[in-house]
């Protein structure tokens, strides 16, 4: 499906979506658990491909309006009836990876085409390590994987620059081994306030993981507990990107975005990206509310290496400021659902930014021309969809974003909410 946007203002106010890192974990956590209540979860394709995983390995998820009532496999994965199908979600494929290599017998893993092309070779070398077995089956470090146990903990040294989500995988299988994981890191981490997520969610599932002098490390033999047998989720800074970004660019009456309480999503450092660009916008962090309306904005230099996630936000903020945004630390945003700097860099320019696209920075000469609207590739990615979303509303004309149904995967509302905010937009 496609959606035609107009160049159009918004106003109102706007829900953040739940958090799409901490609904994964809360899950999966539950499943490691005897069960739990998640609250406020975030309930789309990503995190009902985890939801199938908790499944698969024994646990059921019961859906409610606003919560999820999860009965969980303790620690102990049967080894699943099928194939653990975790869709487009490289959060649930890694994580679950792990969970498989505790099993006393064989998983096979697999995604769709955008998931059997991204990296996994690192995790599977980790629990060749911990002597486990883990395969990729066509041998090229992709899915479909073939992965078995029982593993009982040990030490694995993989690369921190690839995907933080290795990381998180073994910090929560590790809890219910025997012996315990740590974690050598070779290279510096990125990404590294999504592995802060995880420690946070063990935390409150009474789990103990921490950082070490070379890595992580977390004791074997620990039980998942939630206080009170329940965890709520809070909302999304990497979906509260776009909503900003509209504000910022097309709001002059304002935008405020509610359910926006401090957590530890790196992606947070939207609110500060936007101030240094001159946004008016504040964020009352204890109400949880950001304010934002529309202002001239000028370029910056922003690192992506713990926020990857916010490069397609950045990159149109920059299309549109003045001057030059620089974009650095972006080599590891180009093993996402698709390369996003790549597809980035295509899309503006299509729109007739002036953009240089270099393998490890973004640079985008913003301001000398209006954006102008046209027919954009969605890449059939979510992040890439809603960000262009963004920039049509500023471009000249009309800007035709393909793929729309992709959103699904993280922010399933987003054209809803566009269109309750005043966007003109036709689907
Ligand atoms: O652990 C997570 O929830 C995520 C980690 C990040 O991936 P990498 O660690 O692969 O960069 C991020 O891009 C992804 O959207 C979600
Ligand atoms: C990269 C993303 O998620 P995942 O790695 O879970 O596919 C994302 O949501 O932008």
């Amino acid at each position: 499906m496609d959606a035609d946007i107009t160049k159009s203002t918004v106003s109102g106010t706007v829900q953040a979506p739940p958090s799409k890192s901490y609904t994964h974990r809360a899950i999966l956590a539950a499943g490691y658990a005897g069960g739990a209540t998640v609250r406020d979860p975030l309930v789309s394709a990503d995190t009902k491909a985890t939801m199938r995983a908790v499944e698969g390995y024994g646990g059921s998820v019961e859906r409610h309006d606003d919560h999820l009532d999860v009965t969980g496999f303790d620690g102990r994965p049967e080894v699943p009836d099928d194939v653990i199908d975790c869709a487009n979600s490289g959060t649930t494929m890694r994580l679950v990876t792990a969970t498989a290599a505790l099993g006393d017998g064989l998983t096979v893993l697999t995604g769709d085409d955008s998931l059997r092309s991204r990296p996994q070779g690192p995790l599977l070398d980790a629990i060749d390590q911990l002597d486990g077995r883990a395969e990729s089956t066509r041998g090229n470090g992709q899915a479909p994987l073939v992965v078995g146990g029982p593993i009982d903990g040990g030490r694995v040294s993989i690369p921190g620059d690839v995907s933080s989500q290795y990381v998180t995988a073994l910090l929560m299988a590790g809890a219910v081994t025997e012996g315990g994981i740590e974690i050598d890191l070779k290279t510096e981490l990125k990404s590294a306030p999504y592995v802060d997520i995880t420690i946070e969610v063990l935390e409150a599932f009474g789990v103990d993981a921490e950082q070490t002098a070379d890595g992580f490390a977390v004791a074997g033999g620990q039980s998942y507990d939630p206080v009170d047998g329940e965890y709520t989720v809070p909302g999304d800074f990497s979906s509260i990107s776009y909503l900003l970004a509209m504000g910022a660019l097309a709001a002059p009456d304002g935008l405020t975005v509610t359910g926006a309480h401090p957590s530890a999503q790196g992606d947070s450092a939207i609110v500060d990206v936007l101030q240094r660009m001159g946004a008016d916008l504040t964020w009352d962090r204890e109400a949880g509310e950001i304010h934002v309306s529309q202002s001239d904005l000028s370029g910056v230099e922003v690192s992506v290496a713990d926020t990857p996630d916010l490069l397609p936000t950045i990159a149109v903020l920059g299309a549109v400021a003045d001057g030059t945004t620089t974009i650095v630390d972006c080599e590891h945003v180009r093993y996402k659902e698709t390369d996003r700097v790549a597809a980035m860099s295509e899309a503006l320019t299509a729109m007739g930014a002036s953009v240089e696209e270099e393998h490890d920075t973004l640079t985008i000469h913003g301001g000398d021309s209006d954006l102008d609207g046209t027919t954009v590739d969605g890449r059939a990615d979510h992040r890439i969809i809603m960000s262009l979303s963004v920039a049509g509303l500023v471009a000249d004309g009309t800007t035709t974003v393909e793929g729309i149904e992709h959103v699904d995967v993280s922010f399933p509302n987003f054209f809803d909410e566009l269109e309750t905010l005043g966007a003109e937009v036709s689907r």
